[in-house]
């Protein structure tokens, strides 16, 4: 059986690292065709076509410069002609083009084609949000696996070591992906819920839009942060620590604070609680409870009855959302 014939729609910066990839991984396995189709959205670098140049040169100077792409990688202009034959197809350009495209190619669709969206992105529908792997699923009638993942497109070129999720809800799509596309340094696991992985990639970028304001505005060391001691710390004392776990027994036991630290932790000392009533107290001096609705909420549940269920509404009347 001949091999599964690939067309990557786009060649950007994340595109044209993924091509790299794609490239090689097809020459290693015998359940791909060994030419691939990239599409090329053209344009004139220096009055050369920017696919002639990949033709010829084997380099997207434009968009990954000083990386060479595999020989077997075609450039192709066209994109109804780049996706013709293709059984598998992987999007990878901005979102915002993505609708127009799938029109352009829906009419070269053959039946058991299958995708991968690696865009990062969301659209509006008329029931509020829609999914780019809902667009496409939709207009070109294809089951959609999506990748996302903590990975800068340069690194992954670089081949510098990092990791990926594939959300696929078909399970043998899912791996079919995982053989195009891991590597020794881009190791894929491979997750069902495919619309929590996509709806993450895609709203991470709002907060690193707003992690740059809080740069450009000069207000907290952002590297600090990235220190041990900040995001990472979080991410651990949340899913492995004693504050978390007594916290946790706190509303399924119904017992006090105290007694739990007592039962649980032989003789260990749980340290939230007592930070909370701290700077619960600073706050009080300096009249500023109110900006600080978790930290104010914390404390009162711990120490003056206030009801846990109504923890969450310590977030709902935020003062920035009245
Ligand atoms: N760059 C990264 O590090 C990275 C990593 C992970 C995911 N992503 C995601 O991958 C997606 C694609 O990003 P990228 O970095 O490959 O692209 P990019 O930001 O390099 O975008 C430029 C691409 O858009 C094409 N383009 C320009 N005008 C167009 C048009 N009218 N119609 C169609 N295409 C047009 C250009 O030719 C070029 O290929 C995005 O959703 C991005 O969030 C990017
Ligand atoms: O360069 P950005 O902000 O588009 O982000 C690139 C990747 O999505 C990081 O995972």
């Amino acid at each position: 059986m001949p091999g599964k014939k690939i067309c990557i729609v786009g060649s950007g910066n994340w595109g044209s690292s993924i091509a790299k990839i794609i490239g090689k991984n097809v020459k290693a396995s015998n359940r791909f065709d060994p030419v691939v189709n990239m599409w090329v959205y053209e344009e004139m670098i220096d009055g050369r076509k920017l696919t002639e140049i990949i033709n010829t040169e084997h380099e997207n100077v434009k968009y990954l410069p000083g990386h060479k792409l595999p020989k077997n990688v075609i450039a192709v202009p066209d994109v109804t002609e780049a996706v013709k034959g293709a059984k598998v197809l992987v999007f990878v350009i901005p979102h915002q083009f993505i609708s127009k495209l799938c029109d352009q190619i829906k009419p070269h669709i053959t039946e058991g084609t299958i995708g991968i969206s690696l865009i990062k992105g969301i659209d509006e529908g008329p029931e509020g949000l829609k999914l780019i792997s809902d667009i496409i699923r939709e207009k070109l009638e294809i089951e959609v696996s999506v990748l996302m993942g903590a990975n800068i497109a340069s690194e992954v070129a670089d081949e510098k070591f990092c990791e990926t999720t594939i959300g696929a809800k078909n399970e043998a799509n899912g791996h079919l992906f995982k053989e195009l596309l891991q590597t020794p340094n881009f190791r894929i696991t491979v997750v069902h819920e495919s619309d929590t992985v996509e709806l993450c990639g895609a709203l991470k970028n709002i907060v690193a839009v707003g992690a740059g304001f809080c740069d450009g505005l000069g207000f907290v060391s952002s590297s600090t942060f990235l220190e041990s001691c900040g995001v990472a710390d979080l991410i651990t004392t949340c899913y492995g620590g004693r504050n978390r776990k007594v916290a946790e027994a706190f509303v399924t036991t119904s017992k006090s604070i105290a007694e739990l630290e007592a039962e649980m932790l032989n003789g260990q000392k749980l340290q939230g609680p007592q930070t909370s009533a701290e700077v619960y107290k600073i706050l009080q001096k300096r009249n500023m409870i109110n900006k600080f609705p978790l930290f104010a909420a914390v404390y009162q549940i711990c120490f003056e009855g206030k009801a846990v269920k109504e923890f969450i509404t310590c977030l709902q009347n935020h003062p920035e959302h009245m």
